[in-house]
């Protein structure tokens, strides 16, 4: 291993110090005092308090999504007491509401004391995918609530595996609509976001025929016809989800340039007539060991020299650890199976099923996703 200042002893030793000088009330005391180091003490207490509170804040969110008031707000600035009575709330109680609202910058008092939208609560009505994730989140703080029998896998079948119907399942083609319908309508609402940052990282102007593996209902391959008029495209996934996305296509009126089909990615054969292939929010959905079966089952299918594109979210990603690592990585595990890979772990997939030229595409929101793109090459290797 090459030594560096990250893995080197001196850096260990130098944290061992600095968590002994933080662990020390008398330091707290002089950092608090001491004009230069104050901001940072403040700084981080406030850090470690929201990092203990952040449950009441998510379930702030949820109350203000869930009971109107984020919608009244979106009518334009009112007066509290006219927002109150429509609440549904009792009076005290739509009160309170407001005022976190106010605190978490979903709402903002305006002039005469009317109540508005705060700029974060003016992102969340616009955008119906964070909703749907926050009405989703749920079911994940159901399975949260004793996080250590979680972790210990005490807590049986969890909800958010029974909400993935696919997680854990042997037969997944045999899934029924209702099955799949709650999450493949969540994909489709959280897939715009997704879909407008890849798009971006990538032209797909040289390419003819793209199809996206376990594109759900076909929200991403739609966006990227409607970007590039002259694309046509296949969505693959589960029967009863490709099902959901033909009729999508048909409503779009999409049906004369895009096609869906049902499958299982793992088993059945993939159509290879394509020039470049897309797997969105698909791997870290998986085992180790399912994703190499994913990849190799498509590397086995695809003509050399064919593009692969693979959009998630990404462990270790600078500036976003906390999505890859806190967020993802307790998600995933609540689900039974998948985990956030990093760049390098992916690469290594890619690489180990026959894909080369991986690499990183810059400029997508890490929040979102981030994007790999590799070639197929010759199965004689
Ligand atoms: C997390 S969702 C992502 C959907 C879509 N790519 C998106 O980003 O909105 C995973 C998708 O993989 C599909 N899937 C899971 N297992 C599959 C299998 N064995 N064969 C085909 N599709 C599968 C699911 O039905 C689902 O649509």
């Amino acid at each position: 291993m090459i030594r560096t200042w990250r893995n080197s002893p001196w850096r260990d030793r130098l944290h061992d110090w600095r968590d002994r000088l933080l662990a020390s009330s008398r330091f707290h005391r002089l950092a608090a005092r001491f004009p230069l180091t104050r901001p940072i003490a403040r700084r981080r207490s406030s850090e470690l308090f929201d990092l203990c509170a952040g449950f009441i804040y998510s379930q702030v969110v949820l109350a203000s999504v869930r009971s109107g008031l984020l919608d009244l707000l979106n009518e334009g600035a009112q007066p509290p007491d006219r927002l109150l009575s429509r609440l549904g709330l009792p009076e005290m109680a739509g009160q309170r509401l407001l005022e976190a609202a106010v605190a978490l910058r979903l709402a903002e008092v305006r002039s005469a004391g009317r109540y508005g939208l705060g700029d974060l609560g003016a992102v969340l009505v616009a955008a119906p995918g964070v909703r749907a994730m926050v009405e989703h989140h749920a079911l994940l703080y159901e399975d949260l609530q004793d996080p250590l029998a979680l972790l210990q896998g005490e807590r049986g079948a969890t909800a958010l595996g029974r909400y993935w119907a696919y997680a854990g399942n042997q037969a997944p083609d045999t899934l029924t609509g209702i099955e799949v319908g709650a999450y493949s309508g969540l994909m489709a609402a959280s897939q715009p976001m997704v879909a407008a940052e890849v798009l971006d990282a990538y032209s797909l102007r040289r390419h003819r025929r793209l199809m996206d593996v376990g594109g759900g209902e076909g929200a991403f391959l739609m966006a990227a016809a409607r970007r590039w008029p002259h694309l046509q495209g296949r969505v693959v996934d589960l029967p009863a989800v490709a099902e959901r996305a033909q009729g999508r296509i048909d409503e779009e009126g999409l049906n004369g340039r895009l096609e869906s089909l049902g499958l299982d990615f793992f088993r059945d054969p993939l159509p290879g007539d394509v020039d470049v292939v897309t797997l969105v929010r698909i791997l870290h959905d998986h085992d180790d060991q399912e994703a190499a079966r994913l990849l190799d089952n498509l590397h086995r299918s695809l003509e050399p020299g064919t593009t692969v594109l693979v959009a998630e979210p990404m462990a270790g990603t600078p500036g976003a650890e906390r999505v890859g690592g806190a967020y993802f990585g307790i998600y995933l595990f609540a689900m039974g199976r998948g985990r956030p890979r990093t760049v390098a772990e992916n690469r290594g997939l890619l690489e180990a099923a026959g894909f080369e030229q991986v690499r990183l595409l810059p400029g997508c929101n890490p929040l979102q996703a981030r994007v790999i793109a590799a070639k197929s090459r010759s199965l004689s290797r």
